[in-house]
């Protein structure tokens, strides 16, 4: 894809101050080293993809800042507060969309965002009139009054985004919250985003959407392995090339398609 003149812009590195700075975060199951001292810095305004191939660590990244698992090693400043010192004021302004979704699914759409965010300290009639907006806005206003555990994936998705932004956070974290939406739901989501970010909040998500990333987000890190291998705004990670191309690149290449003829040879 040719580069475009739609690039967003990244906040400026002299003035935007950063909200979200993770220095050295390490996480290891067993043997496994699923995050190998990565690093970031995140600034106010900016639309950041994480992006990495499959088990890269950006789930257990975007976990470690949002609370949801503690690092072996680093630290993790949210808005200037270690996120594992005083997790209460840090989460205080976050929004989150994890990557498995543990909602209340016993409850109605309208009941988990009410939950969502009298838990937040919203007056009631602040979370009604939210909720109602965020639904229109998502286009989930029949299932409002439906459970949860019965909405279709991307319905789900869009629940659990909304329960995430119904406090109004400075900053929201999103684990590939475009994964089972439907493309006219994800330009829907993509336009409140924007114009969140162009508020001054700030979105951090993870993606496999190459093309979405390289289009909507300012700024970008290739994880693989754990690692950061590339971090900075999209158009200096990517180079001459699309952001595709370079992250197939720094994950190792595409494996030539040899062997599997067994495939090919239907067994009935
Ligand atoms: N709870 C866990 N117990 C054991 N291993 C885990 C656990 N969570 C993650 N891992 C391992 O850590 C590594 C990183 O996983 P992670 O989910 O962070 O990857 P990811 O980049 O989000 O991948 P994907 O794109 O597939 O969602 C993988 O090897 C995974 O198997």
């Amino acid at each position: 894809m040719a580069a475009t003149t739609e690039t967003p812009v990244a906040p400026d590195a002299a003035t935007a101050p950063i909200v979200l700075s993770l220095t050295g975060l390490v996480k290891h199951f067993g043997d496994t080293i699923a995050v190998d001292g990565v690093t970031l810095d995140v600034r106010r305004g900016s639309f950041y993809g994480i992006v990495g191939p499959n088990g890269a660590g950006k789930t257990t990244t975007l976990s470690m800042v949002t609370g949801l698992l503690r690092p072996d090693a680093g630290r993790i400043l949210v808005h200037g507060v270690d996120a594992w010192a005083d997790p209460v004021k840090a989460k205080r302004t976050i929004g989150v969309l994890p990557d498995k979704l543990r909602l209340f699914d016993r409850l109605t759409g309208a009941q988990l965002l009410y939950y969502a965010g009298t838990l937040r300290g919203l007056k009631n009639d602040v979370v009604r009139s939210r909720s109602a907006d965020l639904a229109k806005a998502l286009g989930i206003e029949d299932a409002l009054n439906r459970l949860v555990a019965d909405y279709s994936a991307g319905m789900t998705k869009k629940i659990a985004l909304a329960a995430a932004m119904i406090h109004s956070p400075r900053l929201l974290v999103l684990d590939e919250p475009f994964e089972s939406v439907d493309p006219v739901s994800a330009a829907n989501v993509i336009d409140i985003l924007q114009r969140y970010v162009s508020a001054g909040g700030t979105v951090v998500l993870s993606s496999h959407g190459m093309d979405l990333i390289q289009r909507v987000c300012d700024s970008v890190a290739i994880i693989v392995r754990g690692r950061v291998l590339a971090a900075g705004t999209v158009d200096e990670v990517r180079g001459e090339q699309t952001l595709e191309e370079r992250f197939v690149e720094l994950a190792g290449g595409r494996k030539a398609a040899e062997g599997m003829e067994w495939l090919h040879s239907f067994s009935d």
